[in-house]
């Protein structure tokens, strides 16, 4: 069996949406964030704060290489996973890409809300925000399925997401940029 794996930009609800869905699937489920903590023994803005992100990003790199021997898992990356190219081979290679989308403001309302994401520790976070998503858009596009979720609740989310399999959406071609 494949893996699912979510994609997106920080505060598009992958982590809250994969575990719904490994659970509604009965699959296990891997939060490519929490996977660095536990091997790390260090939160995500310790790992930035003192070894920077381009440590962080080799340690997101090591682990969706781990990872991508799974199947049959739902995996939830971390919203900067798709800026290494060779992330997305090997993810692919063992899995459904789907990309959860949502609008600035709804990403802006959402990441303000809890958990602390180092990228955005800034003085102007919507500027920040609006900044990032528009460099990192074309990547995100890059799945075979592709859900804004604004409106939507991770239930609802993660049941598309079932419908979307169940009618092989997954293997009628893929949305590129
Ligand atoms: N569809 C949704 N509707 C309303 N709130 C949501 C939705 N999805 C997620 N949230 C809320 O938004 C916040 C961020 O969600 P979550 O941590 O799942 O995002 P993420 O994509 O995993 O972010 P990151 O890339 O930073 O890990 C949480 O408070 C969560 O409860
Ligand atoms: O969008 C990003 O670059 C990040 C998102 C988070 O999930 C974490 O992986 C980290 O804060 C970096
Ligand atoms: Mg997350």
């Amino acid at each position: 069996m494949k893996n699912i794996v979510l994609i997106g930009f920080m505060g598009t609800g992958k982590t809250s949406t994969g575990r719904l869905l490994a659970g509604r699937l009965n699959r296990p489920f891997i939060d490519v964030d929490k996977k660095i903590e536990q091997e790390t023994g260090l939160a995500i803005s310790d790992i930035f704060q003192l070894y920077g992100e381009t440590h962080f990003r080799q340690l997101e790199r090591d682990a969706i290489s781990r990872l991508a021997r799974y199947t049959n898992t739902i995996i939830a990356t971390g919203g900067g996973v798709v800026l290494k190219q060779e992330n997305m081979i090997r993810l692919k290679n063992t899995g459904v890409i789907v990309s959860l989308t949502a609008s600035l403001d709804t990403i802006l309302e959402r990441t303000s809300r809890r958990g602390v994401r180092p990228l955005l520790d800034c003085e102007d976070r919507a500027e920040r925000v609006a900044w990032l998503f528009k460099e990192r858009a074309c990547l995100y596009m890059k799945a075979d399925y592709i859900i804004d979720t604004s409106c939507m609740s991770p239930h609802q989310v993660a049941e598309k997401i079932i419908v979307f399999l169940r009618e092989g959406g997954h293997l009628r071609g893929r949305s590129q940029c």
